[in-house]
């Protein structure tokens, strides 16, 4: 039932499982996540994190179990059909045009989506995707950097323009694929800022190693451990939670 106190999720999760072989990589994951939630989903090495990430974005398959998104079966659709229906991830390896300023990455995505939502004059559709690269290039903050070539720019700042490239298409939800791997400190502490910056109608589900990013920016956190899910509960909670610190927090912080 819907209401305003337990509105539908745009994430259901239930009973979701993926075999490789003999393997039992995610085992019985139930996940809810709230319209404009902000979740993390931590673990250690192995945990299966990223494989849960690929069957939310439709990059794979469950062996059983069910998947709905947006109030809306969604199991066996494809990662294009997810993303028409409003779901939007970043990758771990950077899929930026480095030769290409940033607001040219932004405007060859904004033509993308453009392109297959509208019959625009080619000229109508050009100023449309040019006022919707500057203005998501404002959204994460680069509007100086606007003519920057991407690969000048540094490690952060590519980070936040790929976040950008998955909010061009004005997502309802935001899949976020470990965005604090391989940033400084002082980066970590500008994406953080980034994340929270962002417009509440997008709901973000990060996977994330780094403890103090994803506790800063989920309002939710779900650990996991050999493909279960162990404890989920606020940022105070897992903090507090004995196993948690058995498991991750223990040996990140050795
Ligand atoms: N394609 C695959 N074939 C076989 N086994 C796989 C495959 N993908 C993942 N696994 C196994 O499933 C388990 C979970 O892996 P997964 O990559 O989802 O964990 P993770 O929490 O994302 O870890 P990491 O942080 O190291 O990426 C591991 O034992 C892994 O070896």
């Amino acid at each position: 039932m819907t209401d305003a106190v337990h509105p539908e999720p745009v994430l259901r999760v239930r009973g979701v499982t993926r075999r490789f072989g003999g393997v039992v990589a995610v085992r019985d994951v139930d996940l809810d996540i709230a319209p404009g939630e902000r979740r993390a989903v931590l673990g250690p090495n192995g945990a299966g994190k990223s494989t849960l990430f690929n069957l939310i974005a439709g990059a794979d398959t469950p062996t059983s179990g069910s998947i709905e998104l947006f109030g809306a079966e969604a199991t066996r659709l494809g990662a294009r059909q997810r993303t028409r229906a409003g779901l939007s991830r970043t990758f771990q390896t950077s899929r930026l045009l480095t030769g290409l300023t940033v607001e040219d990455n932004l405007y060859l995505a904004a033509v993308g989506v453009d392109g297959g939502r509208f019959r625009l004059l080619r000229s109508a559709r050009d100023r449309t995707a040019r006022e919707r690269a500057r203005a998501t290039a404002a959204s994460v903050g680069m509007t100086d950097r606007l003519d920057t070539l991407a690969g000048d720019l540094s490690h952060g700042e590519q980070r936040q323009l790929e976040i950008g490239l998955a909010l061009v298409a004005e997502p309802r939800m935001l899949l976020l694929d470990e965005p604090a791997a391989g940033l400084s400190r002082s980066e970590r502490q500008l994406l953080t800022a980034l994340l929270l910056s962002l417009d509440r109608d997008v709901t973000l589900l990060l996977i994330e190693h780094d403890m103090d990013v994803a506790l800063t920016v989920a309002e939710r956190v779900t650990m996991m451990h050999d493909g279960v899910v162990i404890v989920e509960g606020t940022p105070a909670e897992i903090r507090a939670d004995q196993r948690v610190h058995d498991l991750y927090l223990g040996k990140a912080h050795v």
